[in-house]
Parts: C-alpha cells; structure tokens; sequence
C-alpha cells in the first residue's frame, strides 16, 4: 500500500477518522431532554411571560455549556451508535438494529418537531433519514467514508407521525469510487413509505 493510500484510509478524504465515544449515565438523557424541549419549542401556546421563564431557564443551560465547546470529533453527539440518532439532535431519533456489511436498518417515530403539514411528517426529514443510513451503509461495508452525490426519494405514501418506521438501506454496487446504495422506509404493515437511490463518491486524498 503507498503512502497516498494509507492516507485515504486512515482519513478517509479529508474527513478525520470517525471514531466511537462511550455512553454516559447522564449524556443520552439529556438528549432526550433537549428533542422534548424541540417538540415543546414548535407545539406550545402559553401567555407570554411563560415564555419569558423559558427563556431565563434556557439562558441558565447556555451560560452552563457554553464554555465546554470542542472541536468536531470530540463530543459524544453523533458518535454513540446505541443511542438515538447517535446522540445528535440533527439526527433523527431513530435507533440502529442492523449495521453490517449486508446493510443498515434503522427504526424509529418522526415527532411533533418533524411535522410539516396536516399531520405528516416534513418531507425534508426524509432526505436526512436517508442520508444518514447511506453514510452508514457505506461506512458498515467498509468503503472509505464518501460523500453523496445525488440522492432521489419517491414519496409513495404521507409519511405519519408517532408511528414507528423502518429504513433499510444496503449497497447496490461498486464502481470505481461511486458506491451505488438504495433504500426503503416501510411502516409495521409492511407498507411502503417511500424509496430512495443514491450514489456516493469516495473522497481523493485531502478532499473536503
Ligand atoms: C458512521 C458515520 C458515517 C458518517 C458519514 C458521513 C457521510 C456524509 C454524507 C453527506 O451527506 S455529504 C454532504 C452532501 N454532499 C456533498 O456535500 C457533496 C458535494 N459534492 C462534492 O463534494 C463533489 O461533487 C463529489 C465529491 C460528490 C464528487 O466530486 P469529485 O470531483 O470528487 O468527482 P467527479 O466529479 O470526478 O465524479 C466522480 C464520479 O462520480 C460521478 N458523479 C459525480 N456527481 C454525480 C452526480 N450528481 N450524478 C451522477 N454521477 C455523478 C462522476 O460522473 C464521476 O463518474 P466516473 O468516475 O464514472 O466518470
């Protein structure tokens, strides 16, 4: 293996390598927390001084966390694979049940903060759904961590909140540097959601 190649490997383009953080008692609470406050922040009506409290309260958690900021990598959100959405709050809730070289599934409910209109989902969170799976697909079948090029959903059905989903995504095929992945997002019944098709494209070396 040259040297470029070893770089390609270990950094993946010019992302740093993903590495997992370790679960903590408090860290996966709080993240439950904080997606209860998002779903409150888009579905409460109080009397303005309510709103008042609330904002003194969330001033209080700023003026707590604010100094303990890191640098990308080094938080645990995102990096904790059996936590929800891994511990990101831009992450969909959802929870990884399959992550092997034959695919990804991933289970979970859109929320009140998901909706969009008439009690369905936001077809935008779709998308990230998605994505989010094909960066695992690619990442569980070893391929060097890539960036997705397209990505095109068929909205077959309005996509309910509070019901639990399932995505399943695998990689389709390998050519060259293009990982060709597709995916589906079904209900309990069986019934189809919507499906997707993407193409992802490894990172040369030092690649953004
Ligand atoms: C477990 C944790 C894992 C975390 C994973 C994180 C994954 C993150 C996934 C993302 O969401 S990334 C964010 C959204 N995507 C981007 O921001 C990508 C922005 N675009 C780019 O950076 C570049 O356009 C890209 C790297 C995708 C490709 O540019 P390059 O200059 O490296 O490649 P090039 O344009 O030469 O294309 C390489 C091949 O792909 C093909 N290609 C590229 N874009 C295409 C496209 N849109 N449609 C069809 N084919 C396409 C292109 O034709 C060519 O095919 P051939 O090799 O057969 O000639």
């Amino acid at each position: 293996m040259t040297e470029q190649h070893d770089d390609v490997f270990e950094h993946h383009g010019g992302f740093p390598k993903f590495t997992a953080a370790e679960e903590t008692e408090n860290f996966g609470p709080f993240v439950e927390q904080m997606r209860q406050l998002q779903d409150l922040a888009v579905s409460v009506a109080p009397p303005d001084d309510v709103f008042g409290e609330a904002r003194a309260l969330a001033q209080k958690l700023i003026d707590l966390l604010e100094p303990y900021q890191v640098p990308e990598g080094q938080q645990p959100a995102g990096r904790i694979i059996s936590l929800p959405g891994r511990g990101s709050l831009l992450m969909l809730p959802w929870q990884v049940e399959r992550f092997d070289e034959g695919g990804v599934r991933a289970t979970g409910v859109f929320r009140r903060f998901h909706l969009g209109g008439n009690g369905a989902a936001h077809g935008g969170v779709l998308p990230l759904a998605f994505d989010d799976v094909f960066g695992m697909v690619v990442h569980a079948s070893g391929r060097p961590i890539s960036r997705t090029a397209f990505l095109h959903i068929n909205y077959r059905a309005v996509t309910p909140l509070n019901t639990k989903l399932t995505v399943e995504g695998r990689l389709d095929r390998i050519e060259g540097r293009k990982s060709f992945v597709s995916a589906r997002m079904t209900d309990e019944s069986g019934k189809l959601i919507a499906d997707c098709e993407a193409l992802m494209v490894q990172l040369l070396p030092g690649q953004p």
